[in-house]
């Protein structure tokens, strides 16, 4: 029988973990069944959860600042039959973590779905694959801007930021994630105004740009609005997944009348994930979850700029995106937040060829504008995917080296 696979990290006083596993795995599924008549028992037998391992782990370095007194530590695994629940994140995510998350210090750090239960989720549309082809570049990470200051302004700064960000050389640009509808950048104006600029810049350099339209309003006007979006020409969406829930991207992504990349917003997702004793771990949150539920690219904090993740937690978001799975596109990992051109070699060492640059303040703070600041990433990912010396490199490349001047650099260690 299929089932889904759920580890938990539990902090608890009492000392027995199988115990507690097994409290978890009948609580959440049959409930007491024991004293039940021997029929009913078999009847329910089906329904019941599985403890399939518990790990007792070392007492936390730290549980004295933050625990009090001592407590056992460990991991449980359990499993779940599909009989329980229908083929969809929010049964699933209610079967397993629903009433649990409310139930003391415990966090969801992993979720297996069998090869059968795979098969009810396509996943992203493009993916790492689909997103290069239709950019055209194979060979080294992507860069990616954010539109910033756009808040009270009007439809020709927007179209002045977008060429110059084009124009240096990003292959997508985004919407922040702030902007929503509002009359002085609506929503189709954006789309329509960024498939002119980008068809102009691709005449005079023959690159191709992204540009990812922040979709926002109440969920049930957002099919139309995508589906409009597309009409209009544009060829990316930007969406706040975890203000709606990871089954509406889901809806937007399997709608063929939406052919387009999207791009998922981590806007709230440390509310749920940065407890280390509570919620749902950050590789299953922005990793397992947005994959399964089609995101093309995925949004996270690096370890390095301004809004800072742990650095093995953002690894293992970037692992979920990527892992080799038969029937699922892989979704391009986007370390984000504070990124500025000095931090390219650390970024491409942690993430690797397959994964997106992204900065606002680090592309529009150059010396030299946005569009200096998207050649300067541009030639920071030259000197690292060539393996040239970064420094030696930054001295015969203008924009690099002001970049450099300006914030810095971190060196591989
Ligand atoms: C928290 S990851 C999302 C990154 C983002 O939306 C953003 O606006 C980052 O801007 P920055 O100027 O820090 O590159
Ligand atoms: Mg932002």
């Amino acid at each position: 029988m299929s089932k889904i696979t759920a580890t938990y990290l539990v902090h608890d006083k009492k000392e027995n973990l199988q115990k507690k596993a097994e409290g978890i795995a009948l609580g959440l599924t049959v409930g007491s069944w024991t004293d039940l008549p021997q029929l009913e028992q078999e009847q329910l037998k089906k329904h019941k959860g599985n403890v399939e391992e518990v790990i007792e782990l070392p007492e936390d370095p730290r549980a004295d600042q933050f625990l009090g007194s001592h407590r056992t530590r460990g991991l449980l695994k359990i499993s779940y039959p599909s009989a329980n629940f229908s083929n969809d994140l929010p049964a699933i995510l209610t079967t397993v973590f629903g009433k649990l998350s409310l139930d003391g210090e415990i966090k969801l750090v992993d979720l297996e779905f069998d090869r059968d239960l795979e098969q009810h989720f396509p996943g992203p549309k493009f993916g790492i694959t689909g997103i290069r082809d239709i950019i055209g570049v194979h060979n080294r990470p992507l860069v990616m801007s954010i539109f910033k200051g756009v808040l009270g302004k009007d439809l020709s700064f927007f179209k002045q930021q977008l060429y110059e960000q084009a124009l240096g050389g990003v292959d997508l640009v985004k919407d922040d994630e702030i902007l929503f509808e509002n009359p002085l950048t609506p929503f189709e104006e954006r789309v329509k105004i960024a498939k002119e600029v980008l068809k102009s810049v691709h005449e005079q350099t023959g690159e191709k740009t992204l540009y990812a339209v922040n979709l926002t309003g109440r969920t049930s006007e957002l099919r139309d609005k995508a589906r409009r979006a597309a009409e209009l020409g544009a060829n990316a969406l930007l969406f706040n997944v975890l203000s709606y829930g990871p089954d509406v991207l889901q809806e937007l992504a399997e709608d063929k009348e939406i052919p387009l990349p999207i791009m998922a917003h981590p806007a709230l997702s440390g509310a749920i994930g940065s407890s280390s004793l509570y919620g749902i771990g950050y590789s299953v949150l922005l990793g397992k979850l947005l994959r399964y539920a089609g995101a093309d690219l995925v949004l996270f904090p690096s370890p390095y700029g301004s809004v800072a993740l742990d650095r093995n937690e953002t690894l293992s978001i970037a692992e979920s995106l990527t892992t080799d799975r038969i029937s699922l596109n892989k979704s391009f990992p986007v370390p984000s937040a504070g990124i500025h051109p000095g931090l390219t070699p650390v970024l491409f060492n942690d993430f690797g060829l397959d994964s997106v640059i992204n900065a606002g303040g680090g592309i529009h703070g150059h010396p030299d504008g946005a569009a200096g600041g998207a050649r300067a990433f541009r030639q920071a990912i030259d000197a690292v995917v060539k393996g040239k010396d970064f420094e030696s490199f930054a001295e015969k490349h203008t924009e690099l080296q002001k970049a450099l001047e300006l914030w810095g650099g971190v060196p591989v260690k």
